[in-house]
């Protein structure tokens, strides 16, 4: 395989409640995308319309501990009590092809990704105000009030490593957050061929 064949790995991140999903479903409208969404694994309770295999692979606490005994995982991380975790296997095979591989995961979990592939692009979401995360979360109505508050007690702590990501994005309207997203990625290929391009024609130099 050339270099330049391998995708890009693209980890949305952000605080619960901030859009990630969302901002996601509307990316992979972009017609001619090249993308592909990698579904993680949870301990957590279906929420009603949420279907095994495309939105999470649910399993129980003991098949999601068995497979961190296996390395089955790029990053895992325990949030607001339930496991959740991205699955080794389905990356690899996909960057192999060519995909641009989208995964949507929390803060802990972006943060071990960075540790193992620092040439993955870390994208960061952040809401227009923090009022309205709160509004989103109570919008969404998927969780009670109690597990509401614990997600945003921890998305306090989680602005807090906003700059260790390449990118800041805010999402005010769904539509301009996937488009900047979709430019970041079309950026960071045009980075990734021009740095190609010099290692080969470094190659060719060494070779005449
Ligand atoms: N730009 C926006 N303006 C207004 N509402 C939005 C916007 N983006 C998303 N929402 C709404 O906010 C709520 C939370 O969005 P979503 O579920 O996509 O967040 P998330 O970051 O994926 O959450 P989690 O991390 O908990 O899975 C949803 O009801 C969604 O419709
Ligand atoms: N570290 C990981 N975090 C993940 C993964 N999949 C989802 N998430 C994040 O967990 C929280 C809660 O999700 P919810 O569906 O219960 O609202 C949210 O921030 C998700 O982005 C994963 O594989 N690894």
């Amino acid at each position: 395989m050339k270099l330049n064949e391998r995708g890009l790995l693209v980890v949305i991140s952000g605080p619960s409640g901030v859009g990630k999903g969302t901002i996601r479903k509307a990316l992979f409208k972009i017609p001619d995308n090249n993308f592909c969404y990698s579904v993680s694994m949870t301990t957590r309770k279906p929420r009603q319309g949420e279907v095994d295999g495309v939105d999470y692979f649910f399993v129980s606490r003991e098949e999601f501990e068995e497979r961190i005994k296996n390395n089955g995982f790029l990053e895992y991380a325990e949030f607001v009590g339930e496991y959740y975790g991205t699955p080794m296997d389905y990356i690899e095979k996909q960057m192999d092809k060519g995909k641009e591989v989208i995964i949507e995961i929390e803060v802990q979990g972006a943060l071990q990704v960075r540790e193992r592939l620092p040439e993955a692009v870390f994208i960061f979401i952040v809401p227009p105000s923090k009022k309205s995360l709160l509004d989103r979360l109570k919008i969404r109505g998927t969780e009670e009030a109690s597990k509401i508050q614990e997600r945003i007690n921890k998305a306090e702590r989680e602005f807090g490593l906003a700059y260790k990501y390449d990118y800041i994005v805010v999402n005010d309207q769904v539509e301009n957050a996937a488009d900047r997203i979709y430019a970041i990625i079309r950026a960071e290929h045009a980075k990734t061929e021009r740095s190609i391009h010099k290692y080969y024609k470094l190659l060719e130099e060494e070779n005449d």
